[in-house]
């Protein structure tokens, strides 16, 4: 039966009802005989305080269960306009759903949309905190299409706090900036032009991880990740390694770090690329706002790398000079690496909040969306390609099928259009991202699908939802073969007979996410929008997305292409995505893998 199967808005009014009824059962025991004894005197009996306590919890929740219903009942009547979002019964006045959502959000996210369905979004309360759930695929387009009214401040500030240790001022100027994501600023708004941070960080973004940008990054990525290759010290012999996901941590993030920041920062910090791991594996603590004193080695890591990005900052600033309309401006060179980083340092320096400390952890917040998503989405590339050997087989062959006869070098454009390869990324995505994207009302409430964001409201989509929506999936138009919790590298592929099949697919420009087409198999997004949500979505959405595919697929083709790399153990059970890591992005994996790797023998002639 599907995760949500019968999870209809009936459904959902006869779960309230059976509540109430047992809480007006409790009520009816416990109330009751109390009043009763409370006229008569009993007040003075010693348990007295305690039963009165023990009541508050079952008035809280039956008055909320109550509201919870009536909700419903309202929506029914309204059909489509006015609705009311009905928030979710609890038992504790103020904390609200705090408890589990504290203790694993994911989890009850989870929970909840499996209990009360997709039909109707539902509100929770965690102190004065209340998030509205969007698990409705439409509700979900409704909310993106919203996104100039839209900010993601909450989330960012928060990230800003306690992943990034920000500093106060920082926040300050981060809550101050209500300009907008206009290329105007919101009429009204005081801010000064070079202050607009939201803004610019993502102009920058988008620009600089698109179109001609994007295809050079593309390109030194593959540079130098095969130069990275080809100059390890790994023999013709075979070599074991104990640990599949630590080996990808260190081989790619240094390729990648180089690709984006330029060789400098690593050279001046020799310990880097392990500092940033161990940073990393603390990120669920940090985001649980956990204290210094709880976590005191994350912290100190956290310390080190700010002082590290501090270091190269003062370095490459006193050895070259950023300018935007400089026109020989290369697009990638040793100190800054790419334009996106120099773009970025020279934005950063003009606002005149952001310090030598300020500038770091902006960074140290870039080189996380950088690395900590692409990882483990790469490992698990790897890994289910090695599950499944005819599928390496195949990816290699879009592989070959995508070399250039002119420069005899991956064209990766044409790799990535690749329908297989295509499939394979959405379905890495699909499975192994859980991940909240959170919006928030910014000058007023929003509206979407009948619905109202009040200005107190953040709005709550997590990836999973969609991920694993049977309902929602079956209406897009797939047939499921493989149960959604299972991987299937050939899930987005549909073929000539297949409702979804495009008679003539567009040429799309690279970097656009594209409808690939080769011989009878075609890969298909077709009715998943606000289903399949890893990098988020509206305005907003993920500006790395198109670089991560090309990491992705990239590691895949060079690492096959000169080593022969093999699993050591045939049980690959053991070997989970760590949900601990949810609602914060990609999941790594619970255990270490044993592999072993030995360089292709160069063709003789
Ligand atoms: C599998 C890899 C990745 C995943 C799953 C991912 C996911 C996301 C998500 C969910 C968001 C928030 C979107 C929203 O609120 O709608 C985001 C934002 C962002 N990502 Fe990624 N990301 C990935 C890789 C990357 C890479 C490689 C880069 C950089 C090169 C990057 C840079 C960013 C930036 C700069 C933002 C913030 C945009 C803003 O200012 O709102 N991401 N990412």
């Amino acid at each position: 039966m599907g995760m949500f199967a019968g999870n209809t808005t009936s459904a959902l009014a006869m779960q309230s009802q059976d509540h109430v009824a047992h809480v007006y059962s409790i009520l009816a025991m416990v109330i009751l005989p109390t009043l009763h004894n409370a006229r008569s005197g009993m007040q003075h009996v010693p348990y007295f305080p305690l039963v009165a306590i023990a009541l508050i919890p079952l008035a809280t929740y039956a008055l909320t269960t109550v509201r919870f219903q009536y909700a419903l009942r309202v929506n029914k009547n309204r059909k489509s306009k006015n609705l009311i979002i009905p928030v979710v019964p609890y038992w504790i006045p103020f904390l609200g759903h705090g408890i589990p959502m504290v203790i694993d959000s994911g989890a009850y996210v989870a929970k909840l949309t499996e209990r009360f369905g997709t039909d109707t979004p539902i509100s929770i309360r965690v102190g004065k905190l209340k998030f509205t759930l969007i698990t409705n695929s439409e509700h979900i387009q409704s909310m993106f299409k919203n996104s100039r009214l839209l900010t993601n401040k909450p989330v960012t500030i928060h990230v800003l706090d306690h992943l990034l240790g920000a500093s106060q001022k920082v926040l300050s100027f981060y809550e101050a900036d209500d300009s907008g994501m206009a290329s105007k600023s919101r009429v009204g708004s005081k801010v000064r032009s070079e202050d607009r941070v939201y803004y610019f960080q993502l102009r920058t973004a988008h620009k600089y991880l698109s179109g001609q940008h994007l295809h050079a990054l593309n390109e030194r990525f593959m540079a130098t990740l095969g130069r990275d290759l080809e100059t390890t010290d790994i023999s013709t012999d075979w070599v074991e390694y104990p640990d599949l996901y630590r080996f990808l941590q260190l081989m790619i993030t240094h390729s990648s770090i180089e690709t984006v920041f330029g060789t400098k920062l690593l050279e001046l910090n020799p310990t880097f690329v392990e500092d940033f791991w161990e940073f990393e594996t603390n990120a669920p603590q940090f985001l649980h706002a956990m204290p210094r004193w709880l976590i005191p080695s994350a912290f100190r890591v956290r310390d080190k790398l700010i002082k590290s990005f501090m270091r190269w900052h003062a370095y490459a600033n006193s050895h070259y000079t950023i300018s935007e309309t400089n026109p020989d401006e290369s697009d990638w060179e040793p100190n800054f690496g790419s334009r996106l980083i120099r773009m970025r340092q020279d934005g950063l320096l003009k606002m005149e909040v952001m310090d030598a400390e300020a500038c770091a952890s902006e960074d140290l917040g870039l080189m996380f969306g950088l690395n900590a998503n692409v990882l483990p989405c790469i490992f698990w590339y790897i890994v289910e390609a090695l599950r499944r050997p005819s599928l390496l087989v195949d990816l290699q062959a879009d592989v070959a099928n995508s070399i250039s006869p002119v420069t005899g070098k991956i064209d990766l454009d044409k790799l990535a259009g690749q329908p297989l390869t295509q499939s394979m990324h959405a379905e890495i995505l699909r499975l192994y991202i859980a991940i909240f994207t959170l919006r928030h009302g910014e000058t007023g409430p929003v509206q979407f699908s009948g619905y109202q964001l009040g200005t107190e409201q953040l709005a709550l989509i997590y990836s999973r939802t969609g991920a694993l929506d049977e309902e929602a999936w079956v209406r897009s138009g797939r047939d499921l073969k493989t149960p959604l919790e299972q991987f299937d590298a050939e899930r987005f592929l549909v073929g000539p007979d297949h409702p979804l099949w495009v008679e003539s697919v567009e040429e799309k420009r690279p970097g656009e996410d594209a409808t690939g087409s080769c011989g009878d198999r075609q890969f298909s997004m077709e009715g998943l929008t606000g289903v399949w949500v890893p990098f988020g979505g509206g305005d907003r959405m993920c500006p790395g997305r198109h670089y991560a595919k090309t990491e992705m697929t990239v590691t895949l083709a060079l690492l096959f292409n000169k080593f022969d790399l093999e699993l050591t153990t045939m049980d690959t059970s053991a070997v989970q995505p760590n949900l601990k890591f949810a609602p914060f992005g990609a999941l790594p994996p619970t255990c270490a893998l044993p592999f072993r790797i030995r360089r292709k023998a160069a063709p003789a002639n």
